[in-house]
């Protein structure tokens, strides 16, 4: 049986890494930085205020207090967004908002709350030190600065910096261009009828899911009966070379670069994407395996006339656990990203597990994070959707433990 470490790894192995493109930064949402992106400007990017009040000498204010203001001519007013701000001459102030540039010469803000609101001339009923409400030059950002790492996953904050830094196109890594297949005689579209002992293709939506969630470019095929010809016509239609496209993993020019199937894996008479992908000569190199887990125990990876597959087992669990610990990881990794695990934290479990030995288990569960507890949801079996779709995190059983009894800490993988 083969470890879930070496699967992982071998799944990671087979996608490379996706081109660099460079991207217009507003589309490059969920990309990786291909590179560090340096800071061309500083921010702020000018001297300015935090604070709506009057721009003064601080030591022009160290005497104020409560029933002795000091009162200062205001000579000026400055709105943010004014470019032609004067300097500040001594006993003055200028009236300023939040943002705007501070006129040379002064060195702190007085909020309006410390004083009477003046617009011609201002009482000022408290002192400030120098530097206080004053945002100075570069002191978020300096010129030159790694403001994102390569491998910095782009969010709404990453995306508003580089906007701030009126940087227009990003290194990023191209996405991935998966198929997936999903394969089953008994198999029924959703929006058609389904007969008694027919199934819905839920893996189709699932597999594509996970994998668009982390930036992937999914495309979903027709699934296919456990009809070996009809498998290997459409991966052979799938992966016919289109030239010149991207090629993430030596995919030979084929527009994917990987494909990702479901069902088919196990043992019995109908094992569709096993026997396809095994058959002499018919173009595929793909391993078959029973890997140390539970759900996700048969597994497959390997090439398909040059092109990445990677083999789901067909049960819906199944093959969302298996995303979880070896497709998604690889996918994120070979678009670039730093960070390809969910987040992990360890919680108290609320009630006892049972697991079996020598088998990693991912138990699904609910986390509650201010308590630090988790509650498994549902049973173990590997056709509980329903239980699946409840859950908001994985709990980890690690292959040495086979019992773990409520109270007890364990590794959480949150799913959010
Ligand atoms: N004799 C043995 N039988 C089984 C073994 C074994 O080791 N020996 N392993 C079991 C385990 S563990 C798993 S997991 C499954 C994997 O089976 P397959 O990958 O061959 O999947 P199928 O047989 O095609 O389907 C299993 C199950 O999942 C349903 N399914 C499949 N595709 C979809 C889909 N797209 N949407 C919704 N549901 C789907 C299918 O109807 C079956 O109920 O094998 C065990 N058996
Ligand atoms: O290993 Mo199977 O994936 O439990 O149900």
């Amino acid at each position: 049986m083969r470890s879930v470490e070496e699967h992982q790894r071998v799944v990671r192995g087979l996608l490379g890494s996706t081109p660099v493109t460079s991207s217009p930064t507003a589309a490059a949402v969920g990309r990786a930085l291909a590179d560090d992106v340096r800071a061309p400007v500083p921010l702020p990017g000018a001297d300015s205020s935090s604070m709506d009040g009057y721009a003064v000498r601080a030591a022009d204010v160290a005497a104020a207090a409560a029933g002795a203001p000091v009162v200062l001519p205001v000579v000026d007013d400055v709105p943010a967004g004014r470019v032609d701000v004067a300097p500040l001459e001594p006993g003055t102030a200028q009236r300023i908002m939040t943002g705007a540039v501070l006129p040379p010469g002064a060195d702190a803000v007085v909020p309006v709350e410390a004083t009477d609101r003046g617009r011609d001339r201002v009482a000022v009923h408290e002192p400030r030190e120098p530097e206080a409400h004053v945002r100075r030059t570069g002191c978020d950002v300096a010129v030159g600065d790694v403001v994102l790492p390569r491998g910095t996953r782009l969010g709404s904050a990453q995306l508003g910096l580089l906007a701030a830094l009126d940087v227009a196109t990003v290194p990023v890594h191209a996405a991935l261009r998966v198929l997936v297949v999903s394969t089953g005689s008994e198999l029924v579209a959703p929006g058609q009828p389904a007969a008694p002992g027919q199934v819905h293709d839920a893996n189709s939506t699932l597999v594509a899911t996970t994998l668009r969630e982390v930036g992937a470019d999914v495309r979903v095929a027709q699934f296919v009966a456990d009809d070996v010809e009809a498998f290997l016509a459409l991966l052979d239609a799938e992966t016919a070379p289109v030239g010149g496209a991207g090629d993430a993993g030596g995919a030979g020019g084929a527009g994917v670069d990987l494909v990702v199937t479901s069902g088919g894996v196990s043992e019995g008479a109908y094992e569709v994407v096993k026997d396809g992908l095994t058959a002499a000569g018919r173009g595929g190199e793909v391993e078959f395996t029973k890997t140390a887990m539970q759900p996700g125990m048969p597994q497959g990876a390997g090439r398909y006339r040059g092109v990445p597959v990677v083999c789901l087992p067909g049960n819906p669990v199944s093959a969302f656990v298996s995303c979880e610990v070896h497709l998604r990881p690889a996918v994120l990794a070979a678009q670039g990203h730093a960070v390809t695990s969910r987040p992990r934290v360890r919680l108290t479990l609320a009630e006892p597990l049972r697991s079996p030995a020598g088998k990693l288990q991912l138990r699904r569960g609910r986390a509650d994070l201010a308590a630090g507890t988790v509650r498994p949801q549902g049973e173990a079996a590997s056709h509980f959707l329903g239980a699946l779709a409840l859950a908001d995190c994985l709990v980890v059983l690690p292959e040495h433990v086979t019992e773990v009894a409520a109270g007890e800490q364990v590794e959480v993988w949150l799913l959010v």
